[in-house]
């Protein structure tokens, strides 16, 4: 039983570079939304002031209910005291251990960040003619999740993010600058910026579209591939095998998540 009133829920998703946090409806719908730094420093009573302040900003009202996922811990675990302790709310975490209907077809299941099991809900409105989908969710880390109807975990591919790839490359070449991570007008760069730039853009952009078409050749039917995370605009129009870009998908497969518990 859904404890009485539950809404506005707030959703967190706490990532290993950015917290992205949202207010949902009765009907589910995300009325508010924001992205934070994620700060592993953070002590309860900061995330307290933090979260007032942000709803305070956009006069939203307080939430009454909250669900949280989190791969970076212990800020998960923060937020749960700081809702505690400053909105009397009793946060629900997601993992893979209370998910009764999902079914995580993996080595070690409750090993899955959770992440990844948001986006399986987040990925459920787009398999209406599909069997399968995969969610490629480009953050700190660039994950493929496999999904298969009925709410099926099927695994993956870990890849090192793109910012996390600019950055090894800058700290081990002396003489490299360090660039915004922007696509170049062509794939063949006049000065080293577009060099690089053409190399950590097209060049993970390709890694993406290869990775979704070996998926593809394993997969028994067409998948649908939908793209999420940070650093998904900028490869936008750039990977050829990408269906859907949904900047929102993983905090709403969070939300959807909480509601079909
Ligand atoms: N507003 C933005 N525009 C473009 N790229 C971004 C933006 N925010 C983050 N990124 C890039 O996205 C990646 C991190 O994505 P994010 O979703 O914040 O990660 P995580 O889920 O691990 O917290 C980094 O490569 C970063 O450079
Ligand atoms: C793969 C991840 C690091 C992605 O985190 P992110 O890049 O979103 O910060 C996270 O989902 C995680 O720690 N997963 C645990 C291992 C697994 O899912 O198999
Ligand atoms: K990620």
């Amino acid at each position: 039983m859904l404890p009485v009133p539950a809404f506005p829920l707030l959703a967190v998703d706490i990532g290993n570079t950015s917290t992205v946090l949202g207010l949902a409806d009765e009907s589910l719908n995300l009325t508010h939304t924001w992205r934070v730094r994620t700060n592993r420093d953070v002590l309860p009573d900061d995330l307290a002031l933090q979260l007032h302040g942000l709803f305070t900003l956009a006069g939203a009202a307080m939430p009454r209910a909250a669900v949280l996922s989190s791969v970076a811990p212990p800020v998960g675990e923060n937020y749960a005291l700081a809702l505690k302790r400053h909105f009397m709310i009793d946060a629900f975490t997601v993992s893979a251990l209370n998910l009764p209907d999902v079914s995580v077809e993996l080595d070690v299941p409750d090993a899955v960040g959770a992440d990844r099991l948001c986006n399986l809900f987040g990925a459920e409105r787009y398999m209406k003619n599909h069997e399968y989908a995969v969610v490629v969710d480009f953050g700190t880390s660039t994950n493929f999740d496999v999904i298969g109807k009925g709410r099926r975990f099927l695994g993956g591919v870990l890849a090192t993010g793109a910012q996390v790839s600019a950055d090894a490359l800058f700290s081990r070449a002396a003489k490299l600058p360090r660039i915004s991570l922007e696509a170049p007008a062509t794939a063949i760069g006049k000065n080293t910026t577009h060099a690089l730039q053409s190399g950590l853009v097209y060049g993970y952009a390709e890694m993406v579209d290869g990775l979704l078409r070996r998926i593809q050749a394993e997969l028994p039917a067409e998948a649908v591939n939908i793209a999420t995370g940070g650093f998904s605009r900028t490869v936008q129009g750039i990977c050829q095998e990408i269906d859907y870009y949904d900047e929102t998908l993983t905090l709403r497969g969070l939300v959807e998540m909480w509601a079909s518990r």
